[in-house]
């Protein structure tokens, strides 16, 4: 059975697991991370050089992470900041730290083009306005480029709930979708710019009585 969420109930199960069960954020995105090596490492992907963008919230932890298993894999990491990390949420600056500790370094600006594989961890559910113009103009250059990209959660740019376009969406390959898929990877732009969705269970758990608002089929 296939259970669609929309983001809003994405993120009510989030802080179910987190507050009600008491599954720690940190294990959580450690999970996202670990559940993301393994469908690179099932998929077909040229590994040589990624190239992880990062944004300020909680998607941005996971690509982190993600960056630190991938540069412990002996594997070349680049791994660069969309947005001032003096902004960035707790569980980001917390996941930098660890990840600078174990070598990562970070880039300032990277060429798309030499990146072998692009991960997109720049926003996640979090996303609730359109892209700022800045990341708009970026966005539109990558998806120029022939650089695969895989997303993390929800494709930048992508309307989870709607799949409608926020200004501007990063064109991915493969969409790995973290404890449910998004109602809006499946229908109008979000379906053609997640590319594969495949969906990984990191331990979200939802209270017996919850109510999803789609019918799971
Ligand atoms: N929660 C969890 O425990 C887990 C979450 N997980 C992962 O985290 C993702 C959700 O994380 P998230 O909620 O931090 O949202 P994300 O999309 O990373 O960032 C949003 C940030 O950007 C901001 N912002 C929003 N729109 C903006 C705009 N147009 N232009 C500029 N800024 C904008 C917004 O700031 P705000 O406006 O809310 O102050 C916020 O700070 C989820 O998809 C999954 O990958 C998993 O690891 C499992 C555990
Ligand atoms: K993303």
């Amino acid at each position: 059975m296939k259970q669609l969420v929309t983001t809003e109930e994405m993120q009510a199960l989030d802080q179910y697991t987190m507050t009600e069960v008491g599954m720690g954020e940190d294990v959580l995105i450690e999970r996202a991370a670990l559940a993301a090596l393994e469908s690179l490492g099932a998929g077909n992907f040229d590994l040589s050089n990624v190239l992880v963008l990062v944004g300020l919230g909680n998607n941005g932890a996971d690509g982190i992470a993600l960056a630190r298993l991938l540069h412990q894999l002996n594997i070349t990491v680049a791994l660069q900041f969309v947005g001032n990390v003096s902004k960035a949420k707790p569980a980001v600056k917390r996941q930098l730290k660890i990840a600078e500790a174990c070598g990562v370094v970070r880039s300032e600006k990277s060429d798309f083009k030499q990146a072998s594989l692009i991960i997109d961890a720049i926003f996640g559910t979090g996303l609730n306005n359109d892209l700022p113009d800045g990341l708009q103009k970026m966005v539109k250059a990558a998806n120029h480029i022939e650089s695969t990209v895989v997303a993390l959660d929800i494709p930048t740019g992508i309307n989870g709930t709607t799949g409608q376009v926020m200004g501007a969406a990063l064109k991915a390959k493969t969409t790995i979708a973290f404890g449910y898929e998004k109602a809006g990877l499946t229908k109008g732009a979000g379906k053609k710019t997640a590319g594969q969705v495949v969906v990984k269970d990191i331990g979200i758990l939802a209270p017996k009585d919850f109510k999803f608002s789609i019918k799971a089929k």
